[in-house]
Order: C-alpha cells, then structure tokens, then sequence
C-alpha cells in the first residue's frame, strides 16, 4: 500500500434505524483525484464526516499512510465541510490568516499564501470584504482556499465545485493539480458527472449506502455493457433478430447495439453480409453519466 493513501475500511453508521453508510471500503490512491459519486442520500457527506472524525463511525476504520487516522494527523488534512462554515461579519483575509494560524502557520506565510490564492482564484480585491457580502461562488472560493492552505497531506472536498463559475472551475482544478503532484491523495463528491469523467483518476459509486463501483474509470468503461454503433447498407431493422445482440436503438440504417459477446459480433457482421452490407461497425466507450446509471439502477 502506497504510504500516503487514505483507505476506508468497512466504514458503517447507523442512524436509528437507517444505515446511512452500509460497510464501505475502498482506497484514495496518493497522488491522484479520487471521485466519489452517488444520489442525493447516497451516504457521500456521511462517510467524508467520518473520514475527518467529525461523526465517529458505527464500525470500521479509517487509515491514512497504513495507520489508524489520528486526530493530529487529522490537524494536516485539509477539509471542505457540507455545512461550510465561514464567519459571515468577517473580512476574507483576517478570517482565512486565522484558520492558517489555527492550523499552525505563521501568521507572514499564512498571509502570503492566502493572497496568492485568493489572487488565483479572481478574489485578490475581495480580501478586506465581509463575506456576507460576498456572492455564494465567491463565498465557496474562500471555503477552497480554507480547505487549500498549509500543504495539507490529504483532502477531503464535500461538492468543491459546486456553485463555481468555469473560470473557478478551472482555478480549482489547477490548484488540486498542484496537490496531487505532490503526491497528496484528494477525495472529492460531486454531482457534476461530466467535471468527474474529465478529471478523476479514481471513482467510487455510492448507492444506499454502499459502495456499487470503485476502480479507475477505463476499468469500470470496460466492465460495463459495450455498446456498438452500426451503419448498415440499408434499413438496418434486421439487427433485432440477431441472437445475442440488443437493439437499444434503430434509426435507418443506424443502430445502437449492445452485444454479448464475440459470438455475437460475429454473427451480426455475418447476418450484415446478408442484408445489404454493413457500412461501419463501432464500438463505443459508455460514458461516465451511463456507468453511473447502470451501476446505480
Ligand atoms: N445526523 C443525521 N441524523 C439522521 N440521519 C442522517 C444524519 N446525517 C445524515 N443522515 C441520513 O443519512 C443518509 C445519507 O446522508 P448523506 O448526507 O451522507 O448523503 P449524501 O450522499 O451526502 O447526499 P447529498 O448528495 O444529498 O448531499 C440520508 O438518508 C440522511 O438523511
């Protein structure tokens, strides 16, 4: 096991009668973006409590570098909290040279850091501003830089990029760029499927609970249904009586097929030859939005 990995080990916490998190494991590989993904009530913000020993688990456990977390390794992890947390009658800067403070750093380098990262993430004229007053995806790009600070050895994001702008977008993804480089592991939930496909290296599926999928996302697009896209030379309706081929959709002459196996694709070029030819034959990779549905149904 890689040193500075977090893994989250049969990780379990009941509420009264609901089993929010239901024996999750799984591993956030050091250096590399880890998605973690799942329906409203999926057990997202649950597990990241716990992880952060902000909710003590039912059972199971949480290791960081091959032992036991604990709460002074926590103090080097940084965290993005659901509940957020900012002091609404405060000025960013003050407020963010503080948590730095609180987490150790001097207070010329706390200040230092936190205006280039404000500077980086378009707030460099916003730090003597309260942040009521500032608008919500700019409140949450004080929360990134809270979360940032202090060359953190692992983090934890609950929805980072929610609420953000692209250009916030892209400022946060080079700053977790920067992070992952240096070999810290960084677990983020998202709803946004299309920001995880682009950016995670690793994923992990929740579903009630429980953990539905976890590997790199090439591995997961070939563990699920491969589809085809076929062009025929005419009417391609003949498709539907190939064994071992379904018809998702048919068009014209083209279809969109899930096929079993080889077999199967041989004997569809084979009925092709038949039926006026088949023009392009193409498999195509699931996307991450229909692996998650597949996983989660
Ligand atoms: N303190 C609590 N007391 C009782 N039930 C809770 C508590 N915290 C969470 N739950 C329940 O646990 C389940 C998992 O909630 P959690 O917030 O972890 O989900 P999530 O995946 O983060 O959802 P979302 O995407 O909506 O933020 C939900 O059914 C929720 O209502």
């Amino acid at each position: 096991m890689d040193n500075d990995s977090l893994e989250v080990r049969g990780l379990t916490r009941t509420f009264g009668d609901l089993t929010a998190v239901d024996d999750v494991s799984f591993t956030a590989p050091a250096g590399l973006l880890t998605g973690f993904v799942g329906g409203n009530g999926a057990g997202k913000t649950t597990t990241m409590r716990m992880i952060m020993g902000v909710l003590a688990p039912t059972a199971g456990e949480v290791r960081f570098g091959g032992d036991p977390v604990t709460r002074t390794a926590r103090r080097a992890f940084g965290y993005m909290p659901e509940e957020r947390g900012l002091y609404p009658k405060q000025p960013v800067l003050d407020q963010l040279v503080y948590l730095a403070r609180l987490r150790g750093i001097a207070a010329p380098r706390a200040r230092a850091e936190v205006l280039d990262m404000l500077d980086r993430l378009g707030l460099a004229g916003r730090s003597k501003e309260h942040v009521e007053k500032l608008s919500l995806g700019n409140q949450q790009r004080v929360q990134i830089v809270a979360a940032l600070m202090g060359t953190p050895r692992m983090l934890v994001l609950d929805e980072p990029f929610s609420g953000l702008d692209p250009a916030a977008v892209d400022g946060m993804v080079d700053l977790l760029a920067e992070h992952t480089a240096r070999g810290v592991p960084v677990l983020f939930s998202s709803h946004q499927l299309d920001l995880v496909e682009r950016l995670c290296e690793r994923l992990v599926i929740l579903k009630s609970g429980r953990v539905m999928a976890d590997g790199a996302p090439a591995d997961l697009q070939q563990a699920g249904a491969l589809r085809h896209r076929l062009v025929a030379g005419g009417d391609a309706g003949w498709v539907r009586g190939v064994p071992g081929v379904h018809a998702v959709d048919v068009d014209g002459p083209v279809a969109l097929l899930e096929v079993a196996d080889d077999a199967s694709l041989q004997r569809l070029l084979a009925a092709g030859l038949e039926r006026g030819g088949v023009r392009e034959l193409t498999p195509l990779k699931p996307t991450l939005a229909q692996i998650y549905r597949e996983v989660t149904a």
